[in-house]
């Protein structure tokens, strides 16, 4: 028999035992020469036909417990003895857990979270398969080398030197992005041993989505916190109005001058002129500025909910009612504006049920007898033509001039080119502020080509087409390539409205963007053409939809097509 027992203090807490496969001990080493150890590993080993040993188990019933790795092969079992001291959460572990050696080997092996361990001089002494597969090493290709050598961009040696852990930090490596955590080991004096480095190596993926959601919602919120003082209302009075011109002066002293009257307005105007914008300043500089407004979409209120909206209800008063009720519209304008945005798309019936609130302000919450009043002062909008509506019956004449005791039309950007410039500043200066972008300008002849336009979607359509040049122009200097102009035809959708525009129209399809002279038939031909791609666009390629929408016929739309070479689209 061999026995070693040179280290006094390695025989004191640790020791090797092996036993023969008749149970003699052929070598031992510290605790292993312990005589009540021996006995217990032999007892053990001798019936390892009808019990097999566990590769890690705690030997209790012996003077101190003992922590025992084991290794068995067909002639010995060789035993790692290592002597805890009590309360080490180690011989917890291992001792309360019957497949605590499961449990490690998981740890070490698992291949979504891969270990590297390293010794005080930063040389692997061990490093999980998976991660040496990532390496391009053979098993166990690692051990022994210098991490540094192996892992590019190692922070163990940093660790070592620091004692400070790192956790979830990202880690370039062979073209991968990885999620890594860095840890010093210690022992029971705090004294370094060495590091352990763990990779993440399932859903950096999904990691990486999240940080970069972290990063969105960063950006999102100093958006809005650049948005707030605009949002608080600094931004809703006479300054959010831009423009220079006569009719925009004029338009200016109008609202300072029915503001303060408790009268009804009725806003007038193509779509995208800025009766919402009007709307705003007009309640802003009333009595009643400091309340907020109340908006009403009158075209967007769904028919089976129009009343419960507009008047509230009692609770209870229908299925999926809530059950303390709710207060309606006309309720919550009560000593504020109430501002019915499209009333011209009003349906009849509704036109009915509003006309009586707004002759003597009084109305009932669905479900209640009481009559409540509200003091509110109403502003509407519209892009409809009302002598047309008012003849056809479409909208009721009593209902018009409850809405209009004044009414102020806001002109068409098309009417008001000299705009154009300060409008164009304005957007793009807004645009940089909001996105934090810098630098950007109009470059030569940009102006003069937006002036020279017809936008029939007005200050809306400039606006955009000021923000999709800002975001896709290559430099910082803005060409006229960047405006590409599609037409949208806000409130007249097809190509004889258009013709009817015609006179209006042709002066800007005169130039092309280089300013060059085209003639009118090229004018029309360059005006069809822009709103045949644009509805395409729209509606994803739909012939049908976008005939439809056009106010042409499908054959005559394939015609086109055809002549475009877009059939394919
Ligand atoms: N004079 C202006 N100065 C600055 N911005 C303007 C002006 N007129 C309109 N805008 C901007 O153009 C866009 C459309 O304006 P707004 O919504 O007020 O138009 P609208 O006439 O109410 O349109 P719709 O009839 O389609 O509701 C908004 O972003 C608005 O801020």
């Amino acid at each position: 028999m061999y026995t070693e027992n040179s280290n006094p203090v390695a025989a004191n807490r640790n020791g090797v035992l092996i036993l023969n496969a008749d149970c003699a001990v052929v070598f031992a080493s510290g605790t292993g020469h312990d005589a009540h150890i021996q006995e217990k590993l032999s007892a053990l080993w001798k019936n390892r036909a009808t019990t097999p040993v566990s590769a890690m188990f705690t030997l209790k019933d012996v003077n101190e417990p003992i922590t025992v790795v084991s290794y068995a092969s067909a002639g010995a079992g060789c035993f790692v003895l290592y002597r805890a001291d009590h309360g080490d959460p180690l011989f917890e572990f291992v001792s309360s857990v019957d497949f605590a050696a499961n449990i490690l080997r998981h740890f070490i092996t698992d291949p979504y979270e891969a270990i590297t361990v390293v010794d005080k001089q930063a040389r692997i002494l061990y490093m999980s398969p998976v991660h040496e597969k990532f390496f391009g090493l053979s098993r166990g290709g690692a051990s022994g080398q210098e991490a540094g050598k192996i892992i590019e961009n190692s922070g163990l040696a940093g660790v070592l030197r620091s004692g400070k852990t790192e956790v979830g930090q990202v880690h370039h490596m062979r073209g991968a992005v990885r999620v890594v955590s860095r840890r010093p080991i210690v022992d029971a004096d705090g004294q370094i041993m060495g590091a352990m480095g763990q990779v993440m190596f399932k859903s950096p993926s999904a990691l990486e989505a999240l940080s970069e959601e972290i990063r969105r919602l960063r950006q999102e919120i100093s958006f809005y916190e650049r948005e707030l003082p605009r949002l608080r209302g600094n931004g809703q009075g006479m300054e959010a109005i831009v423009g220079e011109s006569d009719s925009i002066r004029k338009l200016k002293e109008q609202i300072k001058k029915i503001a303060p009257l408790d009268v009804s307005v009725l806003l007038v105007g193509e779509s995208g002129v800025g009766k919402d914008l009007v709307a705003h300043a007009i309640h802003h500089l009333s009595p009643k500025g400091h309340k907020d407004m109340v908006l009403v979409n009158a075209a967007a209120i769904p028919g089976n909910l129009v009343e419960a909206e507009l008047f509230g209800y009692e609770g209870g008063a229908f299925t999926g009612a809530e059950k303390r009720g709710r207060s309606g519209k006309f309720e919550q304008a009560d000593n504020s504006s109430l501002f019915l945005d499209e009333i011209g798309d009003m349906p009849l019936e509704i036109q009915v049920k509003v006309l009586r609130t707004l002759q003597d302000g009084t109305f009932q919450r669905v479900g209640s007898s009481t009559q409540r009043r509200s003091n509110f002062r109403l502003i509407s909008a519209s892009n409809r033509d009302f002598h047309q509506m008012l003849n056809t019956g479409e909208f009721r004449l009593d209902l018009f001039y409850r809405i209009s005791a004044v009414t102020i039309k806001i002109p068409s950007l098309r009417d008001r080119l000299e705009d154009v410039p300060i409008l164009a500043q304005t957007f793009l200066e807004r645009f940089m502020r909001r996105h934090n972008v810098q630098g950007k300008y109009f470059g030569p002849g940009v102006i003069a080509y937006l002036q020279s336009l017809p936008w029939p979607g007005n200050v809306r359509q400039l606006q955009h087409t000021i923000e999709r040049a800002a975001i896709f122009s290559e430099q910082n200097e803005i060409r006229c390539e960047d405006c590409e102009v599609p037409l949208e035809l806000q409130s007249s959708n097809d190509l004889s409205a258009l013709e009817h525009d015609y006179h209006k129209l042709v002066p800007a399809a005169a130039a092309d963007k280089s300013g060059k002279h085209v003639d009118v038939h090229q004018a029309k031909a360059r005006i069809e053409l822009d709103m045949i791609k644009e509805t395409l666009l729209r509606f994803d390629g739909n012939k049908k939809k976008t005939a439809e929408h056009l106010g042409i016929s499908r054959s005559h739309l394939y015609k086109k097509l055809a002549e475009l070479d877009l059939l394919d689209v």
